[in-house]
């Protein structure tokens, strides 16, 4: 394959400035999301970079050399940011670290003069740099279900080529008139520089997509105070929960839970004391809560759980849970919880219906004095 140097620039060129545009309006149309505010800049500093570096076709040896490079470096800067930002680190000095490296090493001309010291130091610098995006990438991996792997495989061809040309570039001067990237190796250089911004764009893009996403569908999911599940999850999952347990013959409880006097609480000691009340109380149930059991906020003080387990076993753990609470203090508050529950074993009960049955424990626990567990009677009789 014959590559003509001239034509995969203008290509570079066209790419980085389409690029740049389109990133420039994603993030103004994701509210100035610094991510892609970073991601931006680094486009932007890289087609200046690309042109300065053909300069060198009219005889220019410091702006190609060394504002094009110490560019170069800052975009690689800017990228580091935007991944830090992506993992919800704090910018720091590292992305302006390549570029002052390079403004120093321009003051050495054993270093300035020489065009393989120049393409190893560089090569060194971009691989830092990857591996420091590979690596922030990796700390995400829980998250990003979709976009990981392709970014992953992303930055390593671009280590990897530059690890190669270390190898490779023989740094030897490009005898075409007015060359633009400096070394006969440019060629390979411009080809995989655009190739990575394209690739490196649309992942970045996917990556904040896919983070939306998944931040969207938590906040749908759980409760904004507690971050418990909320009312849609946990009906959402006990479908699931009821069809194993279907599935493997095991009963099912549903439970309510209402906190006691809690408007009492809020008069006494305010409205930001009992929502530190309503975060206690679900951390103590979590901590509790079985494996394959759920526990959701349905609103104001009143909670909800669906585990798997018959009668006589549910009762031993909302006791737990009473006992629990009761003995809970946080910021020296005592409050405590009346608990109902409905259990079946019958294969065609469902959750819901259980719930309803759920309240009406609750409401006897209530009206009996609080702080106690019923059971829903009726039922429970029948199974
Ligand atoms: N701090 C706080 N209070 C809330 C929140 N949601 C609801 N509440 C309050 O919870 C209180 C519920 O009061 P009630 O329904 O009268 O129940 P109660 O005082 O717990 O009485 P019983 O349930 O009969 O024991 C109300 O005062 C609501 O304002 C919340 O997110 N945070």
């Amino acid at each position: 394959m014959n590559l003509d140097i001239y034509t995969l620039f203008i290509c570079e060129l066209y790419v980085l400035g389409f690029l740049s545009i389109i990133m420039v309006f994603a993030w103004m149309g994701s509210q100035y999301d610094r991510v892609l505010g970073f991601t931006c800049l680094s486009l932007i500093l890289t087609l200046v970079a690309v042109f300065l570096s053909s300069l060198r076709s009219m005889g220019l040896q410091f702006l190609p050399v060394a504002v094009g490079n110490i560019l170069m470096m800052l975009a690689y800067g800017g990228l580091l940011n935007a991944f830090r930002l992506f993992c919800g680190k704090s910018i720091g000095i590292s992305w302006l670290l390549g570029g002052l490296l390079w403004a120093v090493l321009c003051f050495f001309p054993a270093f300035y003069f020489s065009l393989p010291k120049r393409v190893f130091v560089i090569c060194i610098i971009c691989i830092i740099y990857t591996c420091a995006l590979i690596h922030l990438l990796w700390l995400k991996r829980a998250t990003l279900k979709v976009t990981f792997w392709p970014a992953q495989l992303l930055l390593w061809i671009h280590l990897l080529f530059h690890l190669a040309r270390i190898f490779l570039d023989s740094a030897a001067a490009s005898p075409l008139k007015g060359a633009i990237g400096g070394s006969t190796f440019s060629v390979y250089v411009i080809l995989e520089s655009i190739l990575f911004v394209i690739g490196l764009t649309f992942t970045i893009l996917a990556m904040v997509n896919e983070r939306t996403q998944i931040a969207h569908k938590h906040a749908s999911l759980h409760d904004p105070l507690t971050n418990v599940w909320n009312r849609r999850a946990l009906f959402n999952d006990s479908e699931r929960i009821v069809a194993r347990c279907r599935r493997q013959n095991i009963a099912f409880t549903a439970v309510l839970f209402d906190l006691d006097h809690f408007k009492s609480i809020n008069d006494r000691f305010g409205h930001q004391q009992g929502d530190r009340v309503l975060i206690d109380f679900c951390e103590v149930v979590q901590q509790l809560l079985p494996k394959e059991g759920r526990f959701a906020r349905l609103g104001g003080e009143e909670f909800a759980a669906i585990i798997p387990a018959p009668a006589a076993e549910a009762w031993l753990w909302c006791e737990r849970v009473r006992l629990a609470t009761e003995n809970s203090q946080p910021d020296t508050i005592n409050y405590t919880v009346s608990i109902g529950f409905a259990s079946s074993n019958d294969s065609e009960r469902r959750f819901d219906i259980l719930l309803a049955l759920a309240d009406e424990a609750l409401y006897r626990a209530k009206a009996s004095g609080r702080n106690r567990t019923e059971q829903y009677l009726t039922l429970s009789a029948v199974i």
